[in-house]
């Protein structure tokens, strides 16, 4: 199917990480193709789009350049996108196209970009090209510190705008959950153990990509071009808390540098306040943890729950089956039966269901200490909804500001 088509590979990975090194040296290296660049700044001046033009191997003739500044390809640039591909393909004198995202690109409405036809502009790019590869560079020496640090773009002045309130390690975690290839950069900068460990919690993350170590982006470009590696469906279920819930059992593993994982399951539901104690004072070795939620007073909701570093979300992601009329209930069973057959008698879907990926962690005490902040059978008799309930409704919840607010009442 993609055999006529260009192949596109994207590079995505946060401010600093090494973009454009990687992308310097794949012009080095790029076995006579002829490629198309397109690179991403957020700022007015394409600082990346320069360094392009100063390396040697850029020829005019052959390579093109189209820069993009002062706005994202995820966002406020993507139908920008759509047409600079397009045009670069009606060409003809390309055979690959190269895009280098801006740090803050998140890398799903990429991809987007590519497997959807865009309605508005009534352009569907597949007839164009195809998405051969996403590929997210980390740097290994910064990730760490930029995963922990609990700071919103805003705070370090990198926001789309001053409305940009997307915290570094949620766009950190996207980039690492959706690609096909995980450059682990800056490697002469990190201590081999540090990075053995990184490389492995990476790989928890993200099973499916193949994670390559670099340094000064320095990667055989056959692993980044004509890889025939990416596909949508594959890519969306790739994560590996996602992974990990999918799996019918979970074997344990021998966990190298203290890495593991396990999904808390459970078919009570949470009293909120003892799970907004229990939220307040995160356990620090739990890395990433996602999933569903049932919290008594909203019994109906069933909640994503959602965790990287110090951010927190919790949103609504639909209601349960279970709450619907049973004429609604039995025709969703009827259609998935095996699904069906798998669920509490009495509760149906409601479930807790989390998954935790983190270093050291103490799975029993974990698990016990989240049990107790499920009703009691005493509890269970009473009235759920008269149950106080200070978690947030949806979105963002940031537990550091909420102690900052807390402070600030105090005073
Ligand atoms: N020590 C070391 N420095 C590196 C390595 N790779 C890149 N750098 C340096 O890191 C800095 C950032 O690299 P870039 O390639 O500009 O990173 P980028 O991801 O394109 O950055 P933005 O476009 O700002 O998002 C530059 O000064 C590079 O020289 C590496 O492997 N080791």
């Amino acid at each position: 199917m993609n055999d006529n088509t260009i192949p596109v590979t994207v590079l995505s990975g946060y401010l600093g990480a090494g973009k454009t090194t990687v992308l310097n040296h794949l012009l080095h290296n790029q076995q006579g193709m002829r490629i198309a660049l397109i690179v991403n700044d957020m700022s007015e001046i394409n600082v990346d789009a320069n360094l392009i033009k100063r390396n040697d191997s850029f020829s005019r003739t052959e390579e093109q350049l189209v820069e993009m500044t002062n706005g994202c390809i995820c966002c406020t640039l993507r139908e920008d996108l759509i047409q600079e591909v397009r045009n670069l393909a009606l060409k003809g004198r390309f055979d690959y196209i190269l895009i280098e995202s801006s740090g803050i690109s998140e890398p799903i409405p990429v991809a987007q970009t590519f497997t959807y036809v865009d309605e508005e502009l009534d352009i569907n790019l597949g007839t164009f090209c195809h998405l051969d590869c996403m590929v997210t560079v980390v740097d290994a020496h910064r990730f760490w510190h930029d995963f922990s640090s609990g700071e919103s773009l805003v705070d370090r002045k990198q926001g789309i705008d001053e409305t940009d309130a997307r915290e570094v390690v949620d766009l950190l975690i996207d980039q690492i959950e959706f690609c096909d290839v995980l450059l682990l950069n800056k490697c002469d900068l990190v201590a081999a153990e540090d990075l053995a460990q990184l490389e492995k919690i990476l790989q928890k993350l993200q099973p499916e990509a193949q994670i390559i170590r670099t340094t000064h982006g320095r990667v055989d470009a056959r692993e980044l071009l004509n890889t025939n590696r990416f596909d949508f469906e594959k890519a969306s279920m790739s994560a590996g808390w996602l992974r990990e819930l999918q799996l019918a059992k979970h074997t344990p593993e021998t966990e190298e540098y203290g890495i593991g994982s396990f999904v808390y399951r459970r078919t009570l539901p949470f009293h909120p306040e003892r799970l907004a104690q229990w939220l307040e004072n995160w356990p620090a070795e739990i890395v990433r943890a996602k999933g569903m939620m049932w919290l008594a007073t909203r019994n109906d909701q069933a909640i994503l729950f959602s965790q990287a570093g110090s951010s927190i979300q919790i949103g609504i992601s639909g209601y349960w089956v279970a709450s619907f009329p049973e004429e609604e209930q039995a025709a969703i069973f009827s259609e998935e039966p095996e699904w069906a057959a798998t669920l509490d008698p009495v509760w149906g879907d409601r479930i807790n269901e989390v998954v935790f990926i983190g270093i050291d962690m103490d799975q029993s005490t974990l698990a016990k200490t989240l049990d107790d902040c499920l009703l009691t059978p005493e509890e269970m008799a009473l009235d759920w909804a008269s149950f106080p309930d200070p978690l947030p409704v949806v979105e963002d919840w940031d537990f550091d500001e909420d102690e900052e607010d807390e402070e600030d009442m105090a005073q």
